[in-house]
């Protein structure tokens, strides 16, 4: 059982503040990494992986300093966001070279192994630029696995996959965390990483935001001001009403419509078609206006 330590952890890349003071445990299971992008997620995987230097603060597997520590690095696989390997390379011949790369003593065992276990043995003989998305994203899986670590970490693993290569890739995660790993991955949609991690750790503008369990987090992001645009027959009249029934923060008549602002996200989409019912008006449009992951971040750091 593996766990990473994160110690006031900084990274900047000239005048970019990427990953500012983040301290935090990783430990056994799937570890959600949440943030809209530019959060400094990537930065912070490739400093957990040993590929980058923080600028300040440590990083620990079980104690040992993973930078510039070769014998912490047989213990870790990370799967990068950007392809990784050569087009001309078969599947095969990718994972071989990965295995070779490892010191591995029997490279060509250990790469079936890898890619029996991503379920690619009917693609190892085709050149990789021949692969889908999905597939590509299974070999750099397998690449990652072939020295069999402890610790997996994958940078948005499910980037441009489509539902049914996200549900086995979702299958193969869970099965390695049920063997004791230690796996974190990282994601921009909160509903991905609701299915499938344990923890959430959520990082916005390089700064740790929140922490914990996914209904904490939801708790967090839903009892949060919500803004919705309202359009009907009679703004002036359903604005009347949603003052009677004090169930908003704020209403206010615009150009477009009514803007309403109100902290029960669930009771208010309930509660206005009943309203607009009961005063005979049409209702004609009911959005949420600030539902951009930025802002639900935001609110989470309280910018
Ligand atoms: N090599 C670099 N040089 C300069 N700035 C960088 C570099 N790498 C990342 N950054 C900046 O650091 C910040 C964090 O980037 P990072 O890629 O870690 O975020 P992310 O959460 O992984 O985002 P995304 O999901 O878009 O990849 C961003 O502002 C980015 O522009």
């Amino acid at each position: 059982m593996s766990v990473i330590q994160i110690e006031d952890v900084s990274r900047w890349y000239g005048n970019v503040v990427a990953v500012n003071g983040i301290t935090m445990t990783v430990g056994p299971g799937v570890t959600g990494l949440l943030g809209p992008n530019g959060a400094g997620k990537s930065t912070l995987i490739h400093m957990m992986g040993g590929f980058l230097e923080p600028s300040s603060g440590g990083l620990t597997l079980d104690g040992k300093p993973i930078w510039r520590n070769p014998s912490v690095y047989r213990h870790v696989g990370l799967v990068p966001e950007r392809e990784s390997a050569y087009d001309f390379l078969t599947g095969e011949q990718f994972i071989v070279s990965m295995a070779k790369l490892h010191g591995l003593a029997d490279p060509g065992a250990a790469a079936r192994r890898a890619i029996g276990r991503v379920e690619m043995e009917y693609a190892a003989g085709r050149p990789v630029g021949t692969y889908s998305k999905g597939m590509k994203q299974r070999i750099k899986m397998a690449s990652a696995l072939v020295h069999d670590p402890a610790v997996l970490l994958l940078d948005e693993p499910f980037n441009g996959m489509d539902p049914r290569q996200r549900l086995q890739l979702m299958d193969l995660i869970r099965q390695m965390a049920a063997e004791g790993r230690t796996i974190l991955f990282s994601s921009h949609i909160l509903e991905e990483v609701e299915r499938l991690a344990t923890h959430i750790e959520v990082i916005v503008s390089g700064r740790h935001a929140a922490s914990g369990d996914f209904r904490e987090i939801r708790r967090l992001m839903t009892d949060r001001p919500h803004l919705f645009a309202l359009r009907s027959s009679d703004d002036r009249a359903l604005a009347a009403a949603i003052i009677a029934d004090g169930s908003a923060r704020a209403v206010r008549l615009t150009d477009q419509g009514l803007e309403v602002e109100t902290t029960d996200f669930a009771r208010f989409t309930r509660l206005i078609p009943q309203l607009a019912k009961k005063a005979e008006i049409r209702l004609w449009e009911l959005s949420p206006s600030d539902e951009s992951l930025e802002s639900v971040f935001s609110y989470l750091v309280g910018k």
